[in-house]
């Protein structure tokens, strides 16, 4: 395996910026406008207060290239000395607005909850409020002064910028690499800096260029109603005020000021634009996940607690929440994986696999809550934790692996900058010592060139090592658990077979315990222990792999089995589990899986089945489990034909 030779993706915007065939043009007019105002006392033919009263109102002249004024003052020279002003109000506004909306949209996206309320609350009432009027207020206490005018300003447009970046908070918040970050235990600080932040920048660049050209214009504004400025000041709002006095004599005058600010205004919103595309061609974000709704939930019945597990759920029950309405997703589920297990959540699409995995993590998605059970880890309870607590045994307890391995990797950095950050923080070492734990953590995942490795972004990495990289982020902390939500669905056959086997490697040699959760019953036989098959938020068979395969217990699982095409025989149809899954709300009180069962009866349709154990270590969720357990009634070739890996319909 190589990697390509790292080409750092620097100032990745510029670039994006350069390609944007009407980026050019904008940004040559502001460079502009920018050196000829800093540069006013040199370019200027004239003193901006100069008279030449022979020449007024002469428009533009070889004397005066731009015209002169009722007064023979020179417009090009009032109009550049006016500039510096004009740029610095833009300054103040955009720096207030950005410092302060930045930081307070990240949070409110963030953070959720109260805060998120408050400051919703808060930008709705701003944004009420017409900003001339608390401008207006401001110049009263600050007479005169542009500079209070313009920080005010920014104030008052930064709940409405706060608000974008709420909004581009709230999908990154749930994106995998900020997922994987949390359960490696990094602060809740540092996600939002290092993580967080350069995922809001190209929005926020937007949203500031836009802010400049209002500002712009407010200023200009302010400066027309001589409210930041005295009449006759080399002001662009002023110079205006005094153009539009004279426009019945000289109406030209009007068009070197009037044409300037319009150009700066449009030419601010062509650069915001021209941002906007460059930063979507860098990637959009995530899409924020989808909600239900609907309630039900029923009685489920859980053996005891395994006193010698590792990591316990009990009686586990999530709910997800959308307009103030609670759909249960998981439904009193409970199993335990003891140290160096590994015990596969199996079942299909829907039935609540990953949510389980991510309550267990605390990463449930926003509106998404656990509303009771208990998830235990070396016997305590993690439930009640606060966060912060909570946050100390993520990552060096507990390691996430995840479905997508690119999405698990923060674009914006490489892999030595990613896996170094956690090293940091589990093993406190810096330098080369930082280094060496990182190449040896790529060598455990049997990556090879680790120093190359580290050099490169993730992009540069194919899916098999970026799962592999996602996996040493994972060890980094040494986890007793490794949590793995589907950690092969994205990758083709053979790499599929390569990270099993270096899961079965790792966990050999580590002894951490591995839940993994998969459609796949090939990966279920290859590299599980125990298997606990899900289907409408319930545990519907717990088992041992072998005890599954050999004789499954369950109507349900004799469907998946069946419908595997390993099991399939020349020449013969698949059998398949006729209908869906019902979604979350839709759950019948009974049976959920009677709808779609070829064994059902009277009995299954009357009352909520319980969970029990049948066999030694094998419960099933079944009125007629102790009837297969007699006689196996599948077609069933056991684990070795499952191997063959197939996918679960
Ligand atoms: N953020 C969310 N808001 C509301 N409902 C959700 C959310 N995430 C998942 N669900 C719902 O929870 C149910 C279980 O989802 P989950 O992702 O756990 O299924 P799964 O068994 O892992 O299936 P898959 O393999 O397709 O992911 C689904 O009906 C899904 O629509």
């Amino acid at each position: 395996m190589t990697v390509a030779a790292p080409r750092r993706a620097r100032f990745p915007l510029l670039r994006a910026l350069r390609r944007q065939p009407l980026a050019a043009v904008p940004i040559a007019f502001l460079l502009l406008v920018v050196v000829a105002s800093v540069f006013a006392r040199q370019l200027a033919p004239y003193a901006p207060d100069a008279f030449d009263l022979p020449n007024r109102l002469s428009g533009p002249t070889a004397r005066h290239l731009l015209g002169a004024d009722e007064l023979g003052r020179d417009v090009l020279s009032r109009l550049l000395y006016g500039g510096v002003r004009a740029l610095v109000g833009i300054l103040e506004a955009v720096l207030t607005a950005t410092v302060v909306a930045v930081p307070l949209g990240i949070l409110a996206g963030y953070l959720g909850g109260t805060f998120d309320r408050v400051v919703s609350w808060l930008t709705d009432l701003v944004l009420a409020i017409p900003a001339i009027i608390l401008v207006l207020v401001v110049l009263t206490v600050f007479p005169g002064n542009s500079h209070a005018a313009m920080i005010a300003f920014g104030l008052l447009v930064a709940p409405g910028f706060a608000r974008v970046v709420r909004g581009v908070t709230l999908p990154l918040r749930e994106a995998d690499f900020v997922s994987a970050a949390r359960v490696a235990g990094v602060s809740e600080a540092r996600i939002m800096t290092r993580h967080i932040l350069p995922g809001v920048t190209r929005t926020a660049i937007v949203q500031a260029s836009l802010v400049a050209a209002n500002s712009l214009l407010f200023a200009v504004a302010l400066g027309f109603l001589g409210l930041t400025a005295t009449p006759g000041e080399a002001e662009w709002g002023q110079i205006v005020a005094g153009a539009a006095q004279q426009i019945s004599v000289q109406p030209w005058l009007l068009v070197p000021s009037g044409g300037l600010i319009a150009l700066m205004a449009l030419a601010l919103v062509l650069f915001g634009n021209a941002l906007r595309d460059a930063a979507a061609d860098l990637g959009a974000s995530a899409e924020p996940p989808a909600v239900t709704t609907e309630p039900p939930a029923t009685p489920n019945t859980a053996r005891p607690q395994a006193p010698d597990a590792l990591f316990s759920v009990r009686n586990l029950t999530v709910a997800f929440s959308q307009r103030g309405r609670d759909t249960v997703i998981v439904d009193g589920v409970s199993f335990d994986v003891h140290a160096g297990e590994t015990v596969g959540l199996v079942g299909e699409s829907g039935a609540g696999k990953s949510v389980t995995a991510l309550a267990a993590l605390r990463l449930l998605a926003r509106g998404g809550r656990i509303t009771a059970g208990q998830v235990l880890f070396e016997g305590r309870d993690l439930v009640p934790l606060d966060d912060r607590t909570f946050d100390t045994l993520r990552g060096s307890a507990l390691g996430l692996i995840s479905q997508e391995p690119l999405s698990s990797l923060d674009p914006a950095f490489t892999i030595g900058s990613q896996l170094g950050e956690l090293v940091r923080l589990h093993d406190r070492v810096r330098g080369h010592a930082n280094r060496e734990r990182c190449a040896e953590l790529l060598r455990l995942v049997q990556l090879r060139e680790p120093e190359r490795v580290l050099r490169s972004y993730p992009h540069e990495l194919s899916g098999g090592m970026a799962q592999r990289v996602a996996i040493a982020l994972a060890l980094a902390g040494r986890p007793q658990l490794l949590v793995a939500d589907e950690p092969t669905t994205a990758l083709d056959v053979t790499v599929q077979k390569e990270i099993l086997a270096l899961l079965r490697q790792l966990q050999r040699d580590t002894g951490m315990a591995v839940l993994i959760v998969t459609h796949n019953l090939g990966v279920v036989a290859d590299i599980c222990d125990r298997v606990i098959v899900l289907y409408a938020g319930q545990v519907f068979e717990d088992a041992e792999v072998y005890a599954l395969f050999d004789r499954p217990l369950n109507p349900y699982t004799l469907g998946l089995m069946g419908a595997n095409p390993a099991n399939a025989r020349p020449g013969q149809p698949l059998t398949v589990i006729p209908g869906r899954v019902p979604p979350p709300g839709t759950w019948p009180a009974h049976c959920r899986f009677s709808p779609r069962c070829a064994y059902v009866q009277d009995r299954c349709l009357a009352a909520p089945v319980p969970l029990v154990e049948v066999a030694a270590q094998h419960d099933s969720r079944c009125v007629r489990a102790a009837e297969f357990a007699v006689v196996n009634p599948t077609t069933v070739t056991g684990r070795d034909a499952a191997l063959t890996a197939q996918e679960v319909p």
